[in-house]
């Protein structure tokens, strides 16, 4: 019949459902730039090793191994991966309540009615009935309008058109709608057969009919004698199927069930097969349910026919005969080849109580309750669908969990989580009266049509349970059936199942399913392991990678701590040297108490101004130096001296010592020696200028002669000391006498009087020389007598130390007129101050000096 489209209705609303979409392309930069990026090594530092990137992709990936060839010979090509998921549409056709008898209502509620719906029934009643409703279809108003083979248009009767100014909705997308007056054989051509043929190459699926009470779900799954529905239709094609191939190995099993829920009280399972009873159900698994083995089509018709008869019913005020449970038909396929393992599926059918209205229905009481459960397990079954969709919307949100509200939902889990393939059939009634009922199930349903299923390429070992071979493979224990005899015993999850009934036995037939049940363990559970143990590969080598370049860090990370350690000790060491240095340089500042250049010229100019008289009083000639040669001689000295200060400065602390006591020692050398070339010349004496230089050069030889230092510091200290120790017994003996204030003073001082000390020591011991050879010690003047005497009993070695002390303390009196100039202390100290004491003696008469040493 061909369906003419409506008018467009102005008022009417194009609802498009299932809209097509295009995948978008993706960017190709996403795909190109990858491989295009830097290594990150090339940017880092040298010595920090890259992220093995280029290691890890380096890993070759085992290839899986190639799964088992089908040995079935009927093993199709592989189909698409992703399927949508099918909904059909059925239109039930009006039943006038005038066409079917005074007492009739839309829900046939006249008992003889309802036994026309009984299956099987009447044939020649039934045609009847479906002639007048055909005749009467074009009359009655109708909310339901197919636009074409995919899409409806749901118009409101005008009563809520203008009350509620609903508008009129169009439903496209669909499978296919099948309209009032498609056959059952048409709707199980377009909707089942494909399923059929699937279930035959070994594919589970399921088919589900939906819709309100009275819709006409139980009709299109069962069927009438005349018109036979989905399941009798299905079990006619699978025999014939098998006949016409001509194998006899393949067996096939049938089991029905119901999931009632008794005036509301909870929900139970009662197997509607011949000697059935009630059935508990461990998470997917119902356990005890029969597997009835069939022969032929005639047999499981009966069959099915005797389990209709048990089935759960009630009279609505929808439905005369309506269901009141939850009905489902698994025809399972086996092969009973022991060399063949193939074609373990099953094909669901479920037949839904349809969803009720309180207002629709009259329910009340028990069958009030009955209808909460019946519209509880429907809404449950549409909300896991509509999670599945939404899951597959969005990934990231989580599958909820809704299987778990209904025995129904559990048991039909996989399917609603998209693992297996299904289809849904959804009936409404095109009655104006029905029009909110089938609004209802359009908005709710039609959204279904954009899950897909991308797991649908089951493998033909799988069994109808797949969560049943999960359980096996996962623990690693062999699928454990066994039907031996007639007696079907069923092991499940490690608990056996034993099926009460006994076909009779020229019915039954033979099924050994332990074969396959093992056989497609072990198939299912080398897949595993083969997939496991790639992903293990994968992993290990990853890890081996990863273990590497951390080891790598790690030892180059030891290298850098040890080098950061040694630095760390020397900077140490350097900080240590730094601060004695430091140390070192601060006491010798602190002792220098003027600057370098002031201590220098103000010492040179003492050095310069002691020595002048000292010469004079010598007696050597002349006392009266010339100014000019005075400066020279100042200047001179003066650079001489600082430039020992200098050297004594810059000097090395270890080297100070030395240079002090060499210099300074040769400095006073020098300076005696030069002083005694000066008088000579001065005073025109009787000291050639050969004289001279051998005095200047046993001075310089002095200098240089570190044994002569020592002497010289042995005259000095008189007791055999080194100059280290006279200075600290000095420096003590001083410390005694002088203020603190003075103290700073002294570390120049010392250095100083060292000087004055060995030039006059030195041009002492020459000068007696000199008296000897000259015998001129009568003119000698007394001090210069004394000097000698002094400088002589200076270098008696027996001389105590106390002594020296004392004999510094005896020349009080010269530091009194030394204070005149800020004098270095040691140069007071010293015992042979007498002898610098030039400035004092200037202005006493020459050889009226007396000696304090007597
Ligand atoms: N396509 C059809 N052609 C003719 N009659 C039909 C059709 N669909 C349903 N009917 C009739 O409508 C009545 C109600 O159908 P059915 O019992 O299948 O509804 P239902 O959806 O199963 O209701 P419930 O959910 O209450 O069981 C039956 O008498 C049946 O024969």
């Amino acid at each position: 019949m061909e369906m003419k489209s409506p008018p467009q209705c102005p008022s009417t609303v194009t609802v498009r459902r299932n809209p097509h979409r295009k995948a978008r392309a993706t960017p190709a930069t996403t795909a190109t730039q990858i491989p295009n990026v830097p290594p990150s090594s090339s940017t880092t530092t040298r010595d920090i090793p890259s992220f093995p990137i280029h290691d890890i992709l380096a890993i070759e990936i085992p290839q899986n191994p190639k799964p088992p060839e089908d040995p079935s010979p009927a093993s199709p090509p592989k189909a698409p991966i992703s399927e949508d998921l099918k909904v059909y549409l059925r239109i039930r056709p009006l039943l006038l309540p005038k066409l079917l008898g005074r007492n009739a209502t839309v829900g046939d509620q006249n008992p003889r009615a309802r036994a026309k719906n009984a299956w099987p029934q009447n044939p020649a009643k039934k045609n009847a009935a479906r002639d007048k409703s055909a005749k009467t279809k074009k009359t009655d108003e109708g909310c339901i309008t197919v636009n074409d083979s995919h899409s409806v248009t749901l118009s409101p009767p005008l009563a809520l058109k203008e009350s509620k100014r609903i508008k009129s909705e169009v439903y496209e997308g669909f499978s296919h709608v099948f309209s009032t007056d498609s056959s059952q054989g048409e709707v199980y051509e377009r909707m089942v057969k494909p399923l059929v043929e699937d279930f035959l190459r070994g594919k589970s699926g399921m088919l589900a009919a939906l819709g309100p009470s009275g819709s006409g779900k139980t009709h299109t799954v069962f069927g009438t004698p005349r018109e036979p529905g989905m399941v009798p239709l299905v079990l006619q094609q699978i025999f014939k199927q098998s006949e016409g191939s001509g194998s006899k190995s393949r067996s096939f099993c049938i089991s029905i069930f119901e999931i009632y829920s008794e005036r509301g009280k909870g929900e139970k399972v009662y197997d509607l097969s011949a000697g059935g009873t009630e059935l508990s159900m461990q998470q997917s698994t119902i356990k005890g349910l029969q597997q009835v083995a069939i022969s032929d089509a005639g047999q499981a018709e009966s069959l099915i026919a005797c389990s209709m008869l048990k089935r759960a019913t009630g009279m609505t005020n929808a439905n005369s005969q309506s269901s009141r449970s939850q009905c489902i038909i698994n025809i399972s396929s086996v092969v009973n080849k022991a060399d063949e393992v193939d074609n373990n599926a099953v094909l669901t059918i479920v037949d839904l109580a349809g969803a009720e209205r309180e207002k629709r229905t009259g329910n009340q009481g028990a069958r009030l309750l009955e209808s909460n459960f019946i519209n509880n397990t429907s809404m449950v079954f549409g909300l896991c669908l509509r999670s599945l969709l939404e899951h597959q919307k969005n990934p990231k949100k989580p599958l909820q969990k809704h299987f778990q509200n209904s025995l129904l939902t559990k048991y039909l889990r996989d399917y609603l989580e998209g693992k297996k393939r299904m289809a849904l059939i959804l009936t409404v009634k095109e009655g104006a009266e029905d029009y909110l009922d089938t609004s209802y199930l359009l908005k709710q349903a039609s959204p279904y049509m954009k899950i897909k299923f991308n797991n649908v390429e089951e493998s033909s070992m799988m069994n109808g349970n797949k969560r049943h071979f999960q359980a096996f493979s996962r623990i690693g224990q062999p699928k454990r059936m066994k039907l031996s005899g007639l007696d079907a015993h069923v092991f499940e999850e490690g608990q056996n199942i034993v099926d009460e009934h006994r076909l009779p036995e020229e019915e039954g037939s033979t099924i050994n399913r332990l074969d396959v049940g093992e056989n497609a363990s072990i198939k299912s559970d080398s897949a595993d392991l083969a997939e496991r143990e790639r992903n293990h590969q994968i992993m290990e080598n990853i890890a081996r990678t990863m273990w590497n370049f951390l080891k790598d860090y790690k030892q180059k990370l030891k290298v850098a701590e040890s080098e950061i350690n040694s630095l760390r000790e020397k900077l140490r060491t350097e900080e240590t040297q730094n601060l004695g240095l430091r140390k070192e340089l601060e006491d010798l500042k602190s002792c220098c108490t003027c600057s370098k250049g002031n201590h220098g010229e103000t010492s040179i100019v003492e050095v310069c101004t002691s020595s002048e008289p000292k010469i004079g009083l010598q007696g050597y000639g002349s006392s009266k130096i010339d100014e000019k040669d005075e400066d020279l001689h100042s200047s001179s000295l003066k650079t001489s001296y600082c430039n020992t200060l200098e050297k004594w400065d810059s000097s090395p602390i270890q080297e100070r010592d030395a240079f002090s006591q060499e210099n300074v020692e040769s400095f006073s050398l020098n300076m005696s020696g030069f002083e005694r070339v000066e008088k000579e010349q001065e005073s025109n004496s009787t000291v050639s200028n050969t004289e001279v230089e051998s005095i200047n050069s046993s001075c310089l030889h002095v200098e240089n002669s570190n044994q002569q230092n020592c002497q010289i510091g042995d005259i000095f200290s008189g007791n055999g000391h080194n100059t280290e120790d006279l200075n600290d017994s000095k420096y003590m003996a001083i410390k005694d006498n002088f203020s603190d204030a003075d103290i700073p003073e002294f570390g120049i001082s010392y250095s100083q009087s060292h000087a004055m000390v060995r030039s006059d020591s030195c041009s002492s011991v020459e000068l007696d020389q000199y008296l000897t050879e000259d015998e001129e010690s009568s003119v000698l003047p007394a001090s210069t007598k004394e000097d000698v005497a002094f400088t002589q009993g200076c270098s008696t070695p027996d001389v105590p130390e106390s002594e020296l002390v004392l004999d510094t303390s005896c020349r009080e009196l010269n530091f009194e007129k030394l204070n005149r100039k800020p004098l270095p202390t040691s140069s007071i100290s010293t015992r042979d101050c007498s002898a610098l004491d030039v400035e004092d003696q200037i202005n006493k008469p020459l050889g009226n000096r007396e000696c304090d040493f007597g």
